[in-house]
């Protein structure tokens, strides 16, 4: 039976962050273009629907349970603060519903028909099958194609973990009660937002991750910071650990773990699992098209984000990079800036700055301090503590370490670390310096405005 192929100049596969944004850039471009996304309740991708935003809403939530438990300090006299989780899941919810309609709205202006809904699969190089909810299915084909299907949550292999059941940063964000005890399996990003946000809405919480300290991609001292700042909260850390088996028992779920040569039960009544996220290209059939993928299954790119087969890119956390909204967005600029501004953009040397959402924030750009060494350079490292910024005192937000790491020979900033109240704003300030290469002394001898968070650079780079 001859198939009706639909042809396209290009096809988007997977609307995320930057998917989204190359398509109308695309169809401006007088490019016939399709995006595919999978499903009507991913409209935006994974950041507007079931990651960043509603996390941040959450969290949002959180830490406004933390500062009325807290309010006597500031003079105030409120009563315990009551967290109706159904409530806090419906605000979730009306903040993604909000953005999910804009970001159809923009789609099909942009668009029209070609925004297709329906998950898609190579079938040939250059060809895609899409097949709906409904089990239609369609067969489009394009001179370009973009993938931009993202990732979704790891499971590890634990026995008794499939039976015992458990949640993952989505589900998690649908209980619409408070669970006792909250168990967390991961001392990554998801874990520790998760973890606090529950702990500060009031359940108990645990966190098991496997190596020795918490987010290992930070140096050790701000790891420890962290760590230490949520055992305040109330956390519990087994670190370490690897668990052995998972059982669950009438309303609770039971996890053997062993830590070094000891085995200990922990007891909770729900369990998060956060231990890193797993690439959406199994059900792609890339071996139809010839696309690599590394041993994890993230499809292989150059700095370009040009695959091994001509014609076909990969974008956003599919093609094994950062995983974070903004690098899929500067995924696009590169895409743009190589086949539409007639430029030549690649993923070398750009920043990465990140912050995780904890309270106080952890925000990070350029090299740790073990980075810097490991690559031979000869460098100073500033470092303060919160509390010597007014600002942090006029809050009450003392807590936290501000770090940063400049290169001795040329006085530039090559990474920096802030855990402060509101560092995911700061860090922003330090990169543009970065970025513009200017020398350390310009955040240390700046004016900047007082009493800000941000005046805290001016201290920091006074230590150096
Ligand atoms: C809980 C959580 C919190 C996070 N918080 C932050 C944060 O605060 N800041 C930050 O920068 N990053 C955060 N991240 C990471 C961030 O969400 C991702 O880096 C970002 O969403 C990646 O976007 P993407 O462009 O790769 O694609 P995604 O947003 O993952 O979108 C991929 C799209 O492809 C669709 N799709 C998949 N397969 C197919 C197929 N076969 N056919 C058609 N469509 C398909 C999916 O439905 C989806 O809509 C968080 C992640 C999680 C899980
Ligand atoms: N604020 C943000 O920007 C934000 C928030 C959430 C997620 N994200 C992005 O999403 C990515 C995924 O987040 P994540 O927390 O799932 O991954 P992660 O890589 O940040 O952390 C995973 C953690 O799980 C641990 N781990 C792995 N296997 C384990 C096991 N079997 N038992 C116990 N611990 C185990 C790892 O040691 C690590 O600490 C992040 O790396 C980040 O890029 C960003």
């Amino acid at each position: 039976m001859e198939v009706d192929t639909q042809h396209y100049d290009d096809i988007i596969i997977g609307g995320g962050k930057a998917g989204k944004t190359l398509a109308p850039t695309l169809v401006a471009d007088g490019r016939k273009t399709a995006l595919v996304e999978r499903s009507l309740n991913m409209i935006g991708g994974g950041c507007i629907n079931i990651a960043c935003i509603p996390t941040k809403t959450m969290v949002a939530s959180a830490n406004v349970a933390n500062t009325v438990r807290n309010s006597a300090v500031y003079g105030v006299k409120a009563n315990t603060p009551v967290v109706n989780l159904a409530e806090v899941i419906q605000r979730k919810r009306s903040v993604v519903q909000s953005a999910r309609e804009m970001n159809l709205h923009n789609l099909e202006t942009a668009l029209d028909n070609n925004l297709i809904i329906g998950t898609a699969r190579f079938v040939a190089p250059k060809t895609i099958e899409v097949t709906t909810a409904e089990g239609n299915t369609r067969v489009l084909s394009a001179e370009r194609l973009f993938v931009n299907t993202g990732t979704r949550p790891l499971i590890p292999s634990v026995p008794g973990l499939i039976e015992a059941g458990f949640l993952t940063s989505e589900s998690i964000m649908e209980l619409e009660h408070l669970p006792e005890h909250l168990i967390v399996l991961g001392s990554g990003y998801i874990s520790l937002e998760f973890a606090q946000m529950f702990r500060r809405f009031g359940s108990g919480v645990t966190i098991i991750g496997q190596s020795e300290q918490i987010l290992s991609q930070q140096d050790p001292d701000i790891a420890i910071a962290v760590q230490t700042l949520l055992e305040q909260d109330g956390i519990e850390f087994w670190l370490k650990a690897k668990v052995l088996r998972v059982n669950r028992t009438g309303n609770e779920t039971i996890l053997q773990i062993q830590v070094g040569d000891r085995e200990i039960t922990l007891q909770g009544s729900h369990l998060l699992v956060a231990v890193g996220r797993a690439p959406n290209t199994d059900s792609l059939n890339l071996a139809a098209a010839g696309v690599a993928t590394d041993t994890r299954g993230f499809i292989q790119v150059n700095d370009r984000l040009e695959t091994n087969i001509p014609g076909i890119w990969a974008l956003g956390d599919i093609n094994g990079g950062p995983q974070y909204t903004h690098i899929s967005l500067d995924d696009y600029r590169i895409i743009k800036a190589n086949l539409i501004d007639g430029g030549n953009r690649s993923t070398r040397d750009r920043l990465v700055p990140s912050c995780l959402f904890i309270d106080p924030e952890l925000a990070h750009v350029g090299l740790t301090e073990t980075e810097a060494q490991q690559q031979g350079y000869a460098i100073r490292v500033a470092k303060v503590d919160a509390s010597a910024v007014p600002r942090a005192r006029t809050l009450s937000h003392t807590d936290g370490l501000l770090k940063a790491i400049v290169d001795t020979e040329t006085g530039r900033i090559l990474g920096c670390s802030l855990l402060c109240h509101e560092a995911g704003e700061v860090i922003s300030t330090v990169q543009m310096v970065m970025q513009a290469q200017m020398p350390y002394t310009v955040l240390r001898d700046g004016i900047l405005t007082h009493p800000t968070m941000t005046e805290g650079l001016n201290i920091l780079f006074s230590k150096l």
